[in-house]
């Protein structure tokens, strides 16, 4: 059986964050990535250099083509960049009836750099979350879409619930930005449980696109026919691995290792 994924989102030149991140990650999971890029970015280890969006049509008709012909057994947003491209984006999803659709609300960079122009927020909660299957918030992103401050573990609890109210079925929210503790904490809540995924914190600078990462794993797995619990389990590991396993490469905050989780499995 040959599972696809397709992830809708910018490029990172740097290879450890957006498109770069999520097809490597599509196929050390044995799953047959595609993509319809959204921007592309001059980005690199240091940080983010240029930012370059697509014409909403250019990522319409890559949706297009892909839809039309291969089809996708689960689909990931990251970087959408506008509100118009999160529109095409929105409708595209409607017009193949794709359900098992991961959105990770990329905004803003760790160096710092924005992904998302600041009056597309609303429309990602207007026209895409109610799509989604899953959405995967940091807690900056969190904060933003809720108009919640979060500190504590019960504050994303009542951040979940809100999100699960715009009518997202799973929210994810990555304890990655709380670095109190020993431990890294991602908190699922399924609109009537919480469950929780709990790691060994990695002292490490080199974490660059572990969000893309985190969720593209989860798309893989979804595309796999997986649960959404099972689909954040093996994501946690498969973060997990290539947080530990760095690569060391680049003069700032490098990528993780994509293929530390095969290698670990082979073991
Ligand atoms: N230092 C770390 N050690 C272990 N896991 C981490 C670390 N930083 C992030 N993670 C994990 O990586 C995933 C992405 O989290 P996060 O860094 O919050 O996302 P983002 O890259 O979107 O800011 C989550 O599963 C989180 O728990
Ligand atoms: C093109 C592109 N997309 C997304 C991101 C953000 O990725 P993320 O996994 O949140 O990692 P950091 O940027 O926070 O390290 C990106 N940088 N570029």
């Amino acid at each position: 059986m040959v599972y696809k994924a397709l992830t809708i989102a910018g490029s990172d030149s740097g290879g450890g964050a957006g498109i770069q991140a999520d097809l490597k990650t599509f196929q050390e999971l044995r799953v047959f990535g595609m993509s319809a890029l959204t921007a592309v970015t001059a980005q690199n280890t240091l940080g983010v250099q240029g930012v370059y969006p697509l014409s909403p049509e250019a990522v319409a008709q890559q949706i297009e083509s892909v839809g039309t012909d291969l089809g996708a057994d689960a689909v990931k947003t990251g970087m959408l960049f506008s509100a118009e491209i999160i529109e095409v984006v929105a409708s595209k999803v409607k017009q193949f009836g794709w359900e098992r659709l991961v959105v990770d609300p990329v905004m803003i960079a760790k160096g710092g750099a924005p992904l998302l122009q600041e009056e597309a927020v609303s429309a990602l909660k207007t026209h895409l979350l109610p799509l989604s299957m899953v959405v995967t918030p940091n807690i900056p992103e969190a904060e933003a879409l809720t108009g919640l401050t979060i500190r504590t573990i019960e504050d994303r609890k009542e951040a979940a619930k809100r999100l699960h109210e715009l009518g997202v079925k799973y929210v994810v929210i990555k304890g990655g930005h709380d670095d109190d503790g020993e431990e890294t904490v991602d908190v699922l809540y399924d609109g009537s449980e919480f469950f929780y995924f709990t790691s060994k914190r990695i002292d490490t600078k080199h974490t660059h696109g572990t969000g893309c990462t985190f969720a593209a794993a989860i798309t893989a797995e979804l595309a796999k026919g997986k649960t959404v619990q099972e689909a954040v389990q093996t994501a946690k590991s498969f973060i997990q691995a290539a947080i530990s396993h760095e690569l060391g490469i680049g003069h700032g905050h490098g990528p993780t290792n994509h293929w530390a989780y095969r290698e670990k499995q082979a073991r």
